[in-house]
């Protein structure tokens, strides 16, 4: 059974009560919580004092994504407003494992994320040292966008590369995650799914939830 975790990216600003009590009541495992800066990715979303609002409102795991640069300057900040993982980009970090031990000395799980572009053979010195690699499968910045199919074949070969050192890392797709692919995503040996349209555009998001959680 995969982990399930709605990005909030797609949720209604409007009410974000009223999408939290739905998280909180479905079979959603975390929240997912898209923090953009406008220089790493085109877009800007919302930092640790959102979250430290949303965390009034949730006792799930709150699994952050920042798409920052200079990442390592906000780590603590992060942790305040209740950041449970805390994921940074390969490609915004010059010192990623002195951040990865910065994360985890503040007693959060550390996550590394991939652009599609690329390769995760980039991981191999890392990967003991992590709890989870977030693989983007579509160019981060916006909901919304297309899965893109490659992102099946970078499962599959770190899936191998966890199983081979025997570690148990969480293997997180986030992008373009739909109920239609999202068994041959689960198939190839991911363990996390990310979903914002997919959940939050639903008729019944409750029962999308559901559904994904099922596959
Ligand atoms: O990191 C992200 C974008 O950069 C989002 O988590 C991701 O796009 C989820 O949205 P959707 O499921 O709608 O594609
Ligand atoms: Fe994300």
């Amino acid at each position: 059974m995969p982990i399930v975790a709605p990005s909030l990216l797609s949720a209604n600003y409007l009410n974000l009560e009223a999408d939290c009590k739905m998280l909180n009541e479905s079979e959603a495992d975390w929240y997912h919580l898209d923090v953009m800066d406008g220089r790493f990715v085109p877009n800007i979303t919302f930092g640790p004092m959102v979250i430290d609002f949303l965390r009034k409102a949730s006792n799930k795991v709150f699994d952050v994504h920042l798409m920052i640069e200079e990442p390592e300057k906000y780590t603590e900040a992060f942790k305040k407003a209740g950041a449970d993982n805390l994921t940074v980009h390969i490609e915004a970090c010059t010192h990623l494992h002195r951040n990865i031990q910065q994360i985890k000395s503040l007693g959060m799980k550390a996550g590394v994320a991939v652009n599609p572009h690329t390769p995760v053979s980039l991981l191999k010195d890392i990967i003991a040292d992590i709890d989870l690699v977030c693989l983007m499968s579509v160019n981060p910045g916006f909901g919304g966008q297309s899965f893109i199919p490659q992102t099946l074949v970078k499962i599959r070969e770190l899936r191998n590369m966890i199983d081979e050192k025997g570690l148990n890392v969480d293997i997180e797709i986030d992008g373009g995650v739909t109920l239609e692919n999202a068994k041959s995503i689960v198939d190839a040996g991911a363990t996390v799914l990310v979903a914002g349209n997919t959940v939050f555009r639903a008729p019944n998001p409750t029962e999308m939830i559901s559904l994904l959680k099922k596959i």
